[in-house]
């Protein structure tokens, strides 16, 4: 009884609500682990915790229920055993599943008040947000990245979903600013883990996800005269394991590329020239070093140092590919390395050729320390950032309990402004969102006996109306358009249409068209009599307003999928101090959310003695 006096005390009328609630967490991991501290403390009656995932070692430092015992086994599982012992009287229930599993279906989801996403992915977010939508089941989102973090409250037809904001692509970079014209750290990172490392120990550049091809076109000349400069470095690689190779890589890449592109007075004009470095001069410089050096990884190395380490990191990993190649089997693929931060080798390679490219254009050089995070896409996870993300989960998920929904905010946590915590008040769907300004309902379908054909023609046609031009596309793809009916003679089976899955049908006509259509599949054998494909309710399909209005333009920050499995929040190029280099191309910025002036919150002590977080 003690346990619940000061819930009790400090939530008021809301506490028996919150007792009798049966609420769901996807991800038990970094977020997870505090959130479900809190909602277990708070009272939640029934909490059903899903993850897929086992513990793993580096989980430890800040996924607080997991202990070193607990390694390999089920997060969710270890969760609930751990959490379960805060309170007594909360009901736990762990899944060690896929949330994209089939068993966790909309009938399922319906089954809950609120759902709390602690995920690291886009794919699963979306999921998420898309059951949410169909089983209309409000969703608190959250996602943390270094010490920025979000919280998004979600409810169907009344505020933007997950999808309402287009999430910006991963960090690319255009090729000419990594060949020709680096002028931060990372770019030269780049260069030596997606270029050099890869033309001398693996595969060749083309295939780096990291490099922007889409302005090739308009750099055609010089993009030649880099393929040149990528062949005459294959060359040099025919020489790997000879006493000289160091030297050749060196001249080559620090010395006559660069004297090359110095030539280009043009490029020049507005930025510093790069200077040429000369491998007899930096011998000499670097006598007195030792090997020793390149495990000083929190200290930046002199220019010397870093030659030191490259030369002796290339020798060691000549020596690794030569021995691959001599254990190969004749026949097998072709014995590559690849780079990895944890690798000390490739991870020393890349940190000393970055630092002397960044010598060569008068870019400060970094640790190696920094560059491992860098090169290996890495924004440490903070405890702390995670503690108060679950936190303010739990104050919005208090709002939407209460049937409050207009005092949920958008929460926004970041370190470099003035106030740790902002907020931005929620806004409405946005109209052209293809996944909640959509019509929604469920069919009936015989799957081994409804075709493509009848779900065109019987149910959309016929029954809906739909005239003209329209699409049919499944999770798995398009299924029918007007140039492409190949699939029209074949059943739900074949097509993989299931139970569960989710059809979605789009106008194409140019005037007027109506809303997008989502169909969820229900899985039922007809008499042969009855029509395959029915209508399990009815269903009104609006047309699209006519523009988007102006209210729907996000100046601030979305959750996105970061690309070490965190929720970078990220804002549109306009709003971050992009150059203009960067702010032409497409999908770069991870940078802090910067929140809106006066958006500022404060602390306000609500008259039934809890204390809520409001602007
Ligand atoms: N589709 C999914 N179904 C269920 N759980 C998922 C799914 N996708 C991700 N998760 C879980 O969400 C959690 C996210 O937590 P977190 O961001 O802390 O990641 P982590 O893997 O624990 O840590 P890190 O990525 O920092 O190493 C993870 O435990 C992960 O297993
Ligand atoms: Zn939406």
């Amino acid at each position: 009884m003690g346990r619940e006096k000061y819930p009790k005390q400090s939530l008021g009328a809301l506490y028996s609500r919150i007792k009798q609630s049966r609420i769901l967490m996807v991800g038990a991991g970094g977020i997870g682990c505090e959130l479900l501290k809190n909602l277990v403390l708070t009272g939640f009656g029934e909490i059903h915790i899903v993850d897929l995932d086992t513990i793993d070692l580096s989980n430890l430092n800040r996924q607080f229920l997991f202990r070193h015992e607990h390694i390999k086994k089920s997060k969710a599982l270890v969760a609930k055993e751990s959490a379960g012992k805060f309170n007594p009287h909360v009901k736990l229930e762990a899944h060690h599943a896929n949330i994209k599993d089939p068993q966790f279906n909309v009938d399922w989801f319906k089954s809950f008040n609120v759902v709390f996403n602690a995920l690291d992915n886009l794919e699963a977010r979306r999921h998420v947000n898309r059951m949410c939508l169909a089983a209309n089941v409000p969703l608190i989102e959250s996602g943390t990245t270094g010490f920025n973090g979000q919280v998004q409250v979600i409810e169907k037809g009344k505020t933007e979903c997950y999808d309402c904001v287009e999430k910006t692509a991963p960090k690319s970079f255009p090729v000419c600013t990594i060949r020709s014209t680096p002028s931060q750290p990372i770019h030269c990172i780049v260069w030596a883990k997606s270029y050099l490392f890869t033309e001398i120990f693996g595969v060749g550049e083309d295939e780096a996800p990291e490099l922007d091809h889409s302005d090739d076109g308009d750099n055609a000349e010089e993009i030649e005269k880099l393929r040149q400069e990528s062949q005459a470095l294959k060359r040099i690689r025919g020489s790997m394991g000879s006493e000289d190779f160091p030297r050749l890589v060196f001249q080559k890449v620090f010395k006559e590329d660069i004297d090359r592109l110095r030539s280009m007075g043009e490029m020049w004009k507005t930025r510093r020239p790069p200077e040429p470095l000369d491998f007899e001069m930096l011998s000499q410089d670097a006598l007195g070093v030792g090997q020793m050096v390149a495990q000083q990884d929190q200290t930046v190395w002199s220019v010397a140092e870093n030659f030191v380490v490259f030369c002796d990191s290339l020798k060691r990993l000549s020596n690794r590919l030569e021995e691959q190649r001599a254990n190969a089997d004749m026949g097998n693929a072709p014995a590559i390395l690849t780079f990895d931060k944890d690798d000390v080798d490739t991870l020393d390679f890349v940190a000393a050729a970055a630092n002397l490219r960044s010598h060569i254009y008068g870019i400060e050089t970094r640790s190696k320390f920094d560059i491992k995070q860098m090169a290996g896409n890495i924004i440490p996870a903070i405890a702390t950032t995670n503690a108060m993300t679950a936190g303010l989960c739990v104050l919005q998920a208090f709002k939407v309990l209460r049937n409050e929904l207009g005092k949920a905010r958008m929460v926004f946590l970041t370190k470099s402004t003035e106030h740790i915590i902002t907020a931005e008040m929620l806004r409405p769907p946005r109209p052209n969102c293809p996944i909640c300004s959509v019509a929604q309902t469920k069919v009936q379908v015989d799957t081994s006996r409804a075709t493509l054909n009848d779900l065109v023609d019987d149910l959309l046609k016929l029954e809906l109306g739909y005239e003209g031009e329209f699409s049919v596309s499944s999770e798995n793809g398009m299924l029918y358009d007007p140039e492409f009916d190949d699939n029209l003679s074949k059943n739900f089976k074949e097509l993989g249409l299931q139970g569960d899955s989710f059809i979605t049908v789009i106008d194409e006509e140019d005037e007027n068209p109506r809303v997008n259509l989502v169909l969820s599949i229900s899985e039922q054998s007809m008499p042969e009599d009855s029509k395959p494909i029915q209508l399990s309710e009815k269903v009104e399909i609006p047309h699209k307003p006519k523009s988007t209005p102006a209210s729907t333009v996000i100046p601030n920050g979305a959750l996105t999928n970061g690309t070490n499995g965190h929720a970078p929040v990220k804002r549109k190029a306009e709003e971050a101090d992009l150059d203009d280099e960067q702010r032409h191309k497409r999908g770069k910025v991870a940078e802090e959310a910067k929140p809106k002036k006066g958006a500022d919150i404060i602390v306000i002590d609500e008259a039934d003695g809890s204390i809520l977080i409001d602007d």
